[in-house]
């Protein structure tokens, strides 16, 4: 009889074996109560293992089962135990993504409702009794004998009604039931969603669609497929009408999508295409309540829900015969987790495929270069769309070089050009609607001089120096070089060299000024606080209620308004400078999608990107709509400086109030993780993070890059385990870190 081993919930990590009582069918993944000290503890089945004879004591044996069935499925548990060894985190914080604190906690069963149902219909003759002698009692009858299917939940008879019920039951007039209600996360302010039908695919659409029927249809070929459809090239059709067909054949599907929120247009064009079966559709948002997420959850599992929508963590959606994952906007760094466990949402759906045999398809019209590098290597089939769907044609973009109007305006910040303005107005006048988009991704940490767009560089590096206040000094982030802060631009020797940066405010107001009569909205972090803004505000737009939208990163993804003719990008390379070697595959991504935003109806669309480096890669490429030029150049930049996807790049970071102790740490932690250093494994220098100081906390952080993965991170868990490190400081470890700052 082997034993199980459970891990105890809570942050100490117990894990210890426990007998199994008789006629208990305990699986690995089972949820079970346990005794531990004195009390009833819950925990989860990792595994089940040989009982050892010598132990020289008899195991204490489970409680019971918290569950009847496994709440996690093999597949998951064994994803579960990858991510923990790849990524250097404990099992329990694994576990506790995999089955959510509403799952976890028993106190969260499935919301009941008492339902009143009429069984008997009393005659005229009883019911003129009744109301004489119990008047609440008929009055309860008669509105029973009215409602649909006879039936009144407890609840909406009011306050005090239960007595007489309870009577009425006596009398078997009525029964009183306990039926399961869903809570409807979409229930309150659900905008009314209008069914609509598959589209006649074009050629290109047509072709991607066999490949993944063929990848679904088969049982051994399911290499992961990229899909690589320039923007409004309809990849979401080809979502569609994979996703039913493999509902069709009897599978379920999971679909996932950056962020929710910020994809209101995907998740409601799956809706729509489904809505004849809409309780089979399940959304994960972020705002669901514990309860909420409790049914979604258990209705996933059951598998009454068999297409799932929902950002990173529904990755672990319990999906029974998963048998289509679609992975969209693939590139983006939300798929990243950037709390414990630091997955990557896109790579476990990759294992997940793999553990389950199921079909993958990635979906961008800017790829990321680890899954494009994937399809070079012959691991990933690429499939592409190279034409808008109804055939428009991607939008004319030009680039303006803003040195020049830096010297038309004399001084101050130039944030709007003539040109820019102009084609603003025009907009105006024909009634067409524009969208600015501000880069804030990079922040003013780097140096660029204003007449030149010269900016401080690591010569090692080929990334951004940042500047740090404190040491009056500028330093790379990779590599650990410092350069004094320069007086003078030293290209042109303008001793304007600034910093850089300004936001979304400043924009409107400008707008404000220059175009007084247009309705102007803005979108960002602070304008989005509150419940539905987005969604609203989007709303308006699509009704062309607003005339210009200024946006940040939040108004990039996926959105389709066909009378948009006109993107500004206004600072184009603010990202290029940060201290990351994915920058310029950012502003790439950036710029390719925010102006895929324009000429998406009939009308043709225009894009004018602002910049100071208008002959940098990144912005040539996205202007020549040239992804393959730009990954070819930037592939080989990073095979040059070994960084991903030719490498894996991790992040050790240490943080504590205590700016000493936190640098201090990391100096042991370095010297400790370059002794005995397993082959191929490149360590950086400790430094101060760009962001040295966040929430009054000190940030130090190094660098580590190597091409094989599980060393490093082997390494390093390791010397973490042999350093005691001090109360107050933090540590923490990023694998394929997405994140420098
Ligand atoms: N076969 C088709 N025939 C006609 N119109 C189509 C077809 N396929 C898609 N469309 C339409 O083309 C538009 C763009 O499609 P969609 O939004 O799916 O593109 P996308 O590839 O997801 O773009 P993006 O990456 O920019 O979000 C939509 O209005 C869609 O309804
Ligand atoms: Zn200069
Ligand atoms: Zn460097």
């Amino acid at each position: 009889m082997p034993a199980a081993r459970v891990l105890i919930d809570g942050p100490s990590e117990l894990v210890f074996d426990y007998a199994i009582p008789d006629g208990l069918n305990v699986q690995p993944g089972c949820r079970v109560r346990i005794p531990l000290r004195n009390k009833l503890s819950q925990g989860t089945v990792l595994d089940l293992v040989p009982q050892q004879d010598d132990l020289g004591f008899a195991l204490r044996p489970l409680h019971s089962l918290s569950d009847p069935e496994p709440l996690i499925t093999p597949n998951l548990l064994k994803a579960g135990r990858w991510i923990a060894d790849y990524y250097g985190c404990s099992i329990e914080s694994v576990i506790r993504a995999l089955l959510p604190e509403a799952v976890r906690t028993e106190d969260n069963s499935a919301k009941v409702r008492k339902t009143v149902v009429l069984d008997h219909e009393p005659s005229p003759e009883t019911l003129a009794k009744l109301q004489k002698r119990a008047p609440k009692q008929a009055a309860i009858l008669s509105l029973l004998t009215h409602a649909p299917e006879r039936k009144i939940a407890l609840a909406d008879l009011g306050d005090g009604a239960s007595a007489s019920v309870k009577s009425l039951a006596k009398q078997e007039f009525v029964r009183v039931l306990e039926e399961e209600v869903r809570r409807d996360p979409e229930a309150d302010g659900v905008e009314e969603i209008l069914p609509d039908t598959p589209l006649p695919l074009n050629d290109e659409q047509e072709a991607s669609l066999e490949i993944i029927l063929s990848s679904l249809q088969s049982a051994e070929n399911k290499q992961p497929i990229l899909l690589h459809g320039v923007t409004g090239s309809g990849k979401t059709e080809v979502y569609l009408q994979s996703t039913r067909a493999a509902l069709d054949m009897g599978k379920t599907v999971l679909v996932l999508v950056p962020e929710i929120s910020l994809t209101p247009q995907t998740v409601r064009r799956f809706r729509a295409r489904f809505a004849g079966m809409q309780d089979q559709v399940a959304v994960l948002h972020s705002n669901l309540s514990q309860g909420e997420r409790f049914d979604e959850w258990h209705r996933i599992r059951k598998g009454i829900a068999r297409i799932v929508i929902g950002a990173r963590s529904a990755v672990f959606a319990p999906l029974p015969d998963l048998g289509l994952i679609l992975v969209d906007e693939e590139h983006e760094n939300s798929y990243k987790q950037d709390q414990i466990p630091r997955y990557h949402g896109r790579d476990v759906a990759v294992l997940r495929a793999a553990l389950e045999g199921c079909t993958i398809v990635l979906g961008s019209a800017t790829p990321s270069l680890e899954s494009f590098q994937n399809t070079l290597e012959g691991k990933y089939r690429l499939v592409r769309l190279a034409k808008r769907a109804d055939g428009q044609s991607l939008p004319l973009i030009r680039v303006l070089d803003m040195r020049l109007e830096k010297q038309k305006q004399k001084g101050g910040m130039a944030i709007l050009s003539d040109r820019l303005r102009n084609a603003l107005e025009q907009r105006l006048l024909k009634n067409e609607q524009s969208i600015l988009f501000l880069n804030r991704r990079g922040f003013a940490r780097s140096l660029q001089c204003p007449s030149c767009g010269a900016v401080c560089m690591c010569p090692h590096c080929s990334v951004a120096l940042t500047y740090h206040r404190d040491e009056e000094r500028l330093m790379c982030h990779i590599c650990g070089h410092q350069a004094v802060v320069p007086r003078k631009c030293p290209e042109c020797r303008d001793p304007a060299i600034a910093l850089q940066g300004y936001g979304t405010q400043k924009v409107e107001e400008i707008i404000a000024k220059v175009l007084p009569n247009a309705k102007v909205a803005r979108i960002d972090a602070d304008a989005m606080r509150k419940k539905h803004a987005l969604r609203d505000l989007l709303n308006a737009f699509q009704a062309r209620k607003i005339d210009i939208l200024i946006g940040t990163q939040m108004i990039a993804k996926g959105l389709h308004f066909p009378n948009v003719t006109l993107v500004g990008i206004l600072n184009a390379d603010i990202g290029l400078h940060v201290p990351d070697f994915r920058a310029g595959e950012r502003v790439f991504q950036l710029l390719t999608q925010v102006a895929g935003r324009a000429g998406r109806g009939d009308l043709e669309g225009e894009v004018i990107v602002q910049t100071f480096t208008p002959h940098s890669p990144s912005i040539q490429f996205a202007r020549h709509h040239d992804f393959d030029g730009f990954a070819e150049q930037e592939l080989e930049f990073r095979r040059q400086f070994s960084f991903p996807p030719f490498s894996h790049c991790a992040v050790l970071t240490s943080r504590s109030t205590h700016e000493r102790r936190a640098e201090f740490t990391l100096q042991t932690l370095h010297r400790r993780l370059t002794e005995n250093t397993p082959p191929d494994i490149i360590i950086g220098d400790p430094l101060p993070s760009p962001l040295v100081k966040t929430h009054g906390q000190f940030r130090f952080q190094l660098m580590l890059r190597s091409t094989k993965a599980r060393p490093m991170t082997r390494h390093v868990q390791q010397v973490l385990q042999k350093t005691t490190l001090p109360e107050d400081v933090t540590v923490v470890f990023d694998m394929d870190a997405w994140s420098f700052t």
